[in-house]
């Protein structure tokens, strides 16, 4: 495990300055690339923004029915600059010759480092997905770099990512931890940094059950539009000030993903709670902070005994205590919210959330199981679909002419109706802005880190285990080959080609078995939103922001929050 340097992004919320991570890069092993309805009806063959979701959402509901060295030897010290050329060249033919290397094809070409660190130096910055982009300028769309003593193979194509997500991915479907994660993952006991095995299978399948397949989505439609009406009232409210008082969006809907998440997982919003471990009682703001913003601090905590495991032996107690400390708080919480819930249920409430999904339907789970099931929906709920609708809401304001087809469309589309979920099958210029973000501002720069357990190939090469596997999907964004123009945002892209836009496209939301399972929630909830604020306001940017395009930390999030003035449409 590898965690390079400490850099978080920032946002705000709840008035507060705060630093946090992408919740999925919470399950970056390495800090170092951690960067990083219910409609009433399916969505509808066809359907440009939805149809390859239903792809997706076809796969979700099946799976919950069915029950569902490098050759780079690290040769540390004196001997490798003894040994000269030829024996390299000897140790090369005889490492390619090797049973553990099939058809003896040829190593992955290595972008060039220095001994023990390797390509850390150079990764030290806070974009290493762009690092990545510009090796692959010089090295190709695949090559290996070291990382202090461990060997990690980056791809930055879309065939090869395809290849490496679905075509190889029985040899590459597990996940290793660094020690801050393995603390906070509670041993891998959540979907997203599982391996891929039946434990996996089951919380997926529960989560797609309950929360965030097509079924469950349509049950939670009533949480999706209250969210919706909440943003607008806020924004309403916050309007007649704009001119002199800049909107900073993020705040009003990271705070409404939060409430939008407890009410799927405990069917109602907290504001308060006696959380009995700790003696106090805690603000929703605080259960924030504990729930979201300190577990994905911790997640890119530095250990260098990650990037060197036989430096082990060497204590780093405070950065222990501090992610143990993170750990106890975080379950001193989740504890009192379940506590309460079951006291509900004994009072003879009747709820239909996933914690009664939980503890009356799924398959009995572990107390530190059950925990971790309702912690992950809420702190996967609370960064991606903002980073999203925040850069879409930054690119309309930046282009006004695009503002204005879109505001046409849904014009046309919605008469003078609030855009709803059914609407958005027939609003292709929506689908397109919202795909044309995600491809541009990929908030999953690169794919949580995955582990080559036994040697397969990538791209010809040989992957031999042990290997890391980093698949860049910022890099597969932008090539060249594929995208005109790829760092121009230009949603007319995607109209071009006059059918459903196919969600592999972009990979935004990965690919294979491990795709993302919220990809539905976070479309429905990003596009809803989008619509509804740009059929409500006009929106431009703050004058001085023009060009405020920085994000911080491993992730796409923006630096600093989208500063925005609104007009109310009439
Ligand atoms: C625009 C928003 C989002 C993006 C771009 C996104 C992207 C991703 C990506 C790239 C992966 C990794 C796939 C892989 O390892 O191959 C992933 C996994 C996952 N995501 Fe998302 N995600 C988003 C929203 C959400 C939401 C809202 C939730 C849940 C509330 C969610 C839950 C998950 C889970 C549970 C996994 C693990 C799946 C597995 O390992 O099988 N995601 N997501």
């Amino acid at each position: 495990m590898i965690l390079l340097e400490f850099t978080g992004h920032t946002t705000t919320i709840f008035a507060k300055r705060i630093k946090y991570q992408h919740p999925l890069w919470i399950f970056v092993p390495f800090r170092l690339l951690i960067y990083t309805n219910a409609s009433t009806s399916t969505p509808t063959i066809g359907c440009p923004l939805t149809s390859n979701l239903q792809d997706i959402s076809t796969k979700m509901d099946l799976q919950t029915v069915a029950p569902m060295g490098s050759a780079a030897i690290a040769f540390g010290g004196p001997a490798v600059a003894v040994a000269g050329g030829v024996s390299l060249l000897f140790l090369k033919s005889f490492l390619s010759q090797q049973p553990g290397n099939p058809n003896h094809l040829p190593s992955v070409p290595a972008v060039p480092g220095v001994p023990l660190l390797g390509n850390l130096l150079e990764l030290k910055e806070k974009k290493p997905y762009k690092t990545f982009t510009k090796w692959a300028e010089t090295y190709g769309p695949i090559y290996s770099i070291k990382t202090g003593a461990t060997s990690m193979v980056v791809v930055n194509s879309n065939q090869l990512a395809k290849e490496a997500m679905v075509t190889r991915f029985d040899s590459i479907s597990t996940r290793k931890l660094s020690k801050a994660l393995q603390i906070l993952t509670a041993d891998k006991a959540m979907v997203a940094m599982s391996d891929y095995d039946d434990y996996h299978k089951t919380v997926k399948r529960n989560l797609l059950t309950s929360i965030l397949g097509p079924t469950a989505q349509k049950r939670h439609r009533a949480h999706r539009d209250a969210m919706a009406d909440n943003l607008s009232r806020k924004l309403h409210a916050l309007a007649p000030n704009s001119p002199h008082e800049a909107i900073n969006l993020r705040q009003i809907f990271q705070c409404e993903l939060f409430s939008l998440a407890f009410k799927q997982t405990f069917g109602r919003d907290i504001e308060s709670i006696y959380v009995g471990d700790l003696g106090t009682t805690m603000t929703r703001e605080e259960m924030f902070q504990i729930l979201v913003v300190d577990p994905m601090m911790g997640a890119i905590e530095v250990d260098w005994r990650d990037f060197f495991p036989y430096l082990n032996w060497i204590p780093n107690t405070k950065l222990e205590e501090k992610i143990e400390q993170m750990y106890i708080r975080r379950k001193a919480v989740m504890k009192a919210v379940i506590q309460e819930h079951r006291n509900r249920i004994q009072s003879g409430e009747n709820l239909d959330s996933y914690i009664d999904f939980l503890l009356a339907e799924a398959q009995p789970l572990t107390e530190k199981q059950l925990l971790m099931s309702l912690w992950e929906p809420i702190i996967e709920t609370a960064d991606t679909t903002m980073v999203t609708t925040e850069w879409a809401m930054y690119e309309l304001s930046k282009h006004p002419n695009k503002q204005e087809r879109l505001y046409n469309e849904i014009r046309n589309v919605c008469g003078s109706e609030k855009i709803t979920e059914e609407k958005l099958c027939k609003m292709p210029y929506l689908s397109a802005v919202f795909h044309e973000t995600l491809r541009v501002h990929s908030p999953v720069a690169i794919i949580p880190l995955r582990y080559v357990h036994e040697n397969t190939e990538l791209g010809g090469y040989h992957v031999p285990a042990g290997t890391e596997l980093a698949v860049n999907i910022y890099g597969c964004n932008m090539e060249r080959e594929i995208w005109e123009n790829p760092e121009e945002w230009s949603p007319e892209r995607f109209l071009a080609e006059n059918e459903p836009i196919n969600l592999q496209k972009t990979m935004a939301f990965g690919a294979g078995k491990r795709v993302c399972a919220g990809a539905m929630q976070a479309m429905l909830l990003a596009c809803v939103g989008i619509g509804r604020m740009v059929q409500e306001f006009e929106w431009r940017l703050k004058d001085d922001v023009e060009e405020d395009v920085n994000t911080l930390g491993l992730t796409t999030q923006k630096l600093n929050p989208m500063l925005a003035v609104i007009k109310p449409r009439n």
